[in-house]
């Protein structure tokens, strides 16, 4: 009603908007501007719609955007009037929340779909058809609030959460245990708190928000039918909590790390299943399981991980599936915890072929088989490999990476926040003294991606922790090859002493990577004279005990197998007094080669 809008006291922002109402793609530029948080709600049914019907609960259609209508909390009325906010959007179906405490408006539009779902009744297609309606109007929203009944929500938020590659606004599912339609309910709750979320914090995950929490979607499972409490997300803690106040917990939230276009992978493989293990089940049952089409399955063992050691019979099932080609994975029927191979009847499922399903739900585990096993250009052996890792922080397995992929300096702001740090000189110091620590625990874990993040924010690669030992040390000590060439191609130095003496290369030697050996030598990476002195000793008690790998890695960095131990013999001597054997390998290198040929002539 336009003579309404004119009367109406606008803000200048508004005005303009009003002024070129017939453009639309003007007023989608400047509602950019705007105070005004736009919210795309997918109604997929659930509880939090339904009605009595003959005594049981079932969606009624259409009428939930008229009951939201009428409920002040929920929308603002004179606010969508005054604003021609109708008009505007062009559809019945956006409301508008009261105004915010800090005056932001959030204005959602509710798409209903037909039928509304009870999610029982939920299959692959209709997740791919919520990851087609999120990609579509991608661009036209802040954030997307999904409606779903809780049954099956967690299967569907961890669904998503794969579906949804390079995703960068948040997409919050939601419900209720009672229907919003009765007066004592939890889904006017739910759905306001979902709503706040989703329209004014860049939270680029998908989540599942409930009771006054929000959680990672592919962490959560469901555990109380009859509490409003549904949901627990057993191995991590709350993305953020709507209590007096919403807090995010900012250092939890998934960064991608990404500069790739958002997109929905809708292809889904079906022929994926959870199989229970329970004390006695025959054999015949999971060879049945495990028969084609079957493609994937999450083997739920007991505790952390295991199995029946003393049951050849269903291990040999096992592993004639998995040397056909069917991934296995291995996850806990316990609630809390993770699966390990601490126990001989947890190995011998990893011995049977199953990857670790680390502290993964069985429910984000089946969705991310169903994802992975749906991408046809990619070979088993990526695909296994996909399941085993973190893909989108639905296992705990290598968090700390997670953690350290700091693609800003938004840590060390945080920490000088904390200790009310305000002038360059302290942040620096903070950043010097934080940073190769750092940078160490991403050598450790062969995290390229979070030692670039930290040359990003100023690091300098080279330098040492309190120990003076460097990531190149590190990486060498872990044999991350990769990561050493990337090292040694951004500034770090081969020379580096921790403060026992030890180099890069003299780590690499002492836990006998070959490989890295070779590189640090490439790139003039040598012993110190004491080191070349010292050598001489230890060549000859690794001859006495026949080493000769490890005989072979200290040639390799450049020690002398001519050089006298303590004692004044050689390591050949040794050699020669101890073993009689062949030595082939030492026939490889040159430098050694004539002194081998010697003593075996
Ligand atoms: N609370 C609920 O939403 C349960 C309902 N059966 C559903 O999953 O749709």
């Amino acid at each position: 009603n336009s003579s309404i809008c004119k009367r109406a006291p606008l803000q200048p922002w508004r005005r303009r908007k009003l002024s070129s109402r017939n453009s639309f793609e003007s007023l989608e530029s400047l509602s950019l501007h705007s105070a005004e948080a736009r919210v795309l709600v997918i109604n997929t049914g659930g509880t939090i719609g339904m009605t009595i019907h003959d005594n049981v609960l079932a969606p009624k259609a259409n009428a939930f955007v008229q009951s939201l209508r009428k409920l002040p909390i929920l929308h603002d009325e004179t606010y969508a009037q005054q604003s021609c906010l109708y008009d505007y959007y062009g559809s019945e179906n956006t409301l508008v929340l009261p105004v915010s405490k800090d005056r932001k408006r959030i204005v959602y539009t509710i798409l209903e779909y037909n039928p509304l779902l009870d999610s029982s009744n939920m299959t692959t297609d209709d997740w791919g058809r919520i990851g087609k309606d999120i990609e579509k109007n991608y661009e036209n929203y802040d954030g997307f609030v999904i409606l779903h009944g809780t049954d099956t929500m967690a299967y569907t938020a961890s669904a998503l959460s794969f579906m949804c590659e390079h995703l960068g606004k948040p997409v919050i599912l939601t419900g209720a245990q009672v229907p919003i339609y009765e007066m004592r309910n939890d889904g006017r709750g739910n759905l306001l708190g979902a709503l706040m979320i989703a329209g004014q914090y860049v939270i680029p995950e998908v989540c599942l928000y409930f009771y006054n929490k929000l959680y990672r979607g592919n962490r959560v499972t469901k555990v109380d039918a009859g509490s409003f409490n549904a949901f627990s997300s057993p191995n991590l803690a709350p993305l953020a909590t709507a209590e007096v106040d919403i807090a995010i917990n900012w250092d939890t939230v998934w960064r991608a790390n990404t500069t790739a276009k958002f997109q929905v992978s809708t292809e889904l493989n079906r022929n994926v299943g959870l199989l229970r293990l329970f004390p006695g089940i025959t054999a015949a049952t999971v060879r049945a399981f495990l028969q084609p089409p079957m493609e994937g399955v999450v083997l739920e063992s007991y505790g952390s991980g295991n199995a029946p050691d003393n049951r050849p019979d269903l291990l040999e099932e096992l592993r004639k599936a998995t040397d056909s080609g069917v991934i296995i994975i291995n996850c806990t029927q316990c609630l809390r915890g993770t699966v390990s191979t601490s126990y001989a009847t947890g190995k011998v499922l990893m011995d049977a072929g199953l990857i670790t399903g680390g502290d993964m739900t069985p429910e984000a585990a089946l969705s991310k088989l169903s994802y992975v096993l749906a991408k046809k250009d990619l070979d088993l052996e990526v695909k296994k490999k996909m399941m085993s890792q973190n893909l989108r922080g639905e296992m705990s397995a290598d968090l700390a990476g997670a953690k350290l992929c700091l693609s800003d300096s938004r840590f060390i702001q945080v920490i000088a926040k904390t200790l009310s740090i305000s002038c360059k000189e302290e942040l620096e110091a903070i950043r010097d003294a934080l940073s190769p620590p750092l940078a160490c625990a991403a050598a450790k874990i062969g995290d390229i991606e979070a030692l670039e993040a930290l040359k990003e924010m100023g690091t300098n690669l080279c330098l040492g922790d309190y120990d003076g030992r460097t990531p190149l040390h590190i990486a060498a000590c872990e044999g991350h090859l990769k990561l050493v060439q990337y090292l040694l191609s951004h500034g770090a130095t081969v020379h580096a002493k921790d403060r026992y003496g030890d180099t890069p290369l003299s780590n690499a030697v002492s836990f006998r990577h070959k490989d890295v050996v070779k590189l640090l030598r490439k790139t003039g990476a040598h012993f110190s004279r004491e080191e070349l002195e010292e050598a001489g000793t230890e060549l000859c008690s690794l001859a006495a005990s026949g080493d000769l790998e490890g005989l072979e890695i200290w040639t390799l960095a450049g020690a002398n197998l001519n050089a006298p131990g303590y004692d004044g013999q050689t390591a050949i001597q040794v050699v020669r007094s101890e073993h009689s054997n062949e030595f082939p390998w030492a026939l490889r290198h040159p430098v050694q080669s004539n002194a081998f040929k010697l003593f075996l002539s």
